[in-house]
């Protein structure tokens, strides 16, 4: 089996394509997840990719994941403003994690503007739409080749 990389999203992301088009845009989730595989598979990599609109749920598939992944992808969703057990479970999980929004959220309710993985993520890619998926993607599967080629040295 390659090695692979997981695709995570939470609560309403199932709803992608039909929920607020005016801010999440018409793209669906499978059309997202097809994407995302199409680029990991460029790179010789697997997608492994969940969602589920409870909390529990996220953590019990990252636990089960984590170990066999190079990286995450998560759009935690509101989960992303208070979700202390899911940023425990991304501490624990010890892999790199890139945090996607559609929107931008610093544009929006303040109640969005806290992020409560900000400082346990790699990196976060807000306010791109779909394309933050696709960017993170290529962002793990460049940082996965780089380690891979220095350790063959
Ligand atoms: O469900 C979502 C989607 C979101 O994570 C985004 O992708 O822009 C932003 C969150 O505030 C919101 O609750």
């Amino acid at each position: 089996m390659h090695p692979q990389v997981l695709l995570l999203n939470g609560p309403n992301l199932n709803r992608l394509g039909q929920r607020e088009p005016h801010i999440y845009g018409t793209t669906t989730l499978s059309d997202v997840e097809n994407r995302v595989r199409a680029i990991v598979e460029r790179h010789g990599l697997h997608l492994v990719s969940k969602q589920s609109n409870h909390e529990g749920d996220l953590v019990d598939i990252l636990q089960e994941e984590a170990p066999d992944s190079v990286g995450a992808i998560i759009n935690p969703g509101a989960l992303a403003h208070y979700g202390y057990a899911l940023r425990d479970a991304v501490v624990d999980a010890a892999i790199p994690v890139i945090e996607v929004h559609i929107s931008n959220v610093h544009k929006r309710e303040p109640f969005r503007h806290h992020l409560v993985l900000a400082d346990v993520v790699v990196g976060q890619i807000v306010g791109l739409g779909i394309q933050g998926y696709l960017l993170a993607a290529e962002f793990l599967c460049a940082e996965w080749s780089r380690k891979s080629a220095s350790k063959s040295f």
